[in-house]
């Protein structure tokens, strides 16, 4: 079974695909880490973001690992010293500005979709296009999204920042992802704006028991 939830930046994707997945027992796996590593590669290599030969290349020569681990997914990259965990890294306010661009290159799409089609099901997917170019025949797709505020909001209690600026920024990155953003005709669409995030996570619950992909067991309290 493939679950895909995709949604708008910072929508709460990864958390509810998290918590999705504890209550499915299966791992999740994030499209966008391993579109934001390969940006975080470019940015420190000073390859151009937008130079796709160039960035494969690049990619090729670095091996890149997408770890699902329990507290959420973590991208390495092997080296002579061992792995480095590029995670946190791979968040930053240069790689956000860098990472749309990248990510607008047939080839890079080419490149992360081949990593997440060899992954062995059952796993929950999260990103932009999950559920449209990538698992299209998803057992269930789901469709996130919030209102600029409400996400800007979320994000600065993450990562101290001016709202305002975040809130503008988050409007800037949605409309350059638009095009692979956009949601499946058979997506159930979530909006999270007036949700806490166990709300959420019950919704989809409840909507995969309704479909007959989840036995009905477990109390909401115990997924966030
Ligand atoms: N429904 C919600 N209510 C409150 N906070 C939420 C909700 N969904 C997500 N969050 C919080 O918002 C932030 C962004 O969520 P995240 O899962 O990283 O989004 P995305 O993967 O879409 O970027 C996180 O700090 C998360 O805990
Ligand atoms: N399936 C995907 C996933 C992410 N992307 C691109 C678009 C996003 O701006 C970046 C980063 O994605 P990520 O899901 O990590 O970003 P947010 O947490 O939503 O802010 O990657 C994409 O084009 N397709």
């Amino acid at each position: 079974m493939i679950v895909t939830i995709d949604g708008v930046a910072a929508s709460g994707k990864s958390s509810v695909a998290g918590g999705v997945a504890r209550a499915l027992g299966m791992p999740y796996v994030s499209s966008g880490l391993l579109y934001r590593a390969a940006t975080l590669l470019a940015l420190e290599a000073g390859t151009d973001l937008g130079d796709a030969p160039a960035l494969l290349q690049l990619l090729e020569r670095s091996p890149l690992r997408l770890e699902p681990l329990p507290e959420g997914n973590a991208v390495f990259l092997a080296g002579p010293q061992g792995e480095r965990d590029l995670t946190a890294d791979a968040h930053t306010g240069e790689v956000d500005a860098g990472v749309s661009a990248l990510a607008q290159l047939p080839e890079l799409r080419g490149w992360v979709n081949a990593r997440l089609r060899a992954l062995t099901p059952p796993f929950v997917a999260e990103g932009r296009d999950m559920g449209t170019a990538v698992f299209p025949g998803a057992s269930a797709k789901f469709f996130l999204t919030a209102s600029p505020r409400v996400r800007a909001l979320r994000r600065v209690k993450e990562r101290l920042d001016d709202v305002d600026a975040v809130e503008a920024a988050l409007i800037a990155r949605d409309a350059k992802d638009r095009q692979q953003s956009q949601p499946a005709a058979d997506a159930h669409r979530i909006d999270t704006s007036e949700l806490d995030l166990p709300g959420v996570i019950a919704a989809v619950l409840a909507e995969l028991e309704r479909s007959g992909l989840k036995p009905p067991r477990q109390a909401v309290s115990d997924l966030s």
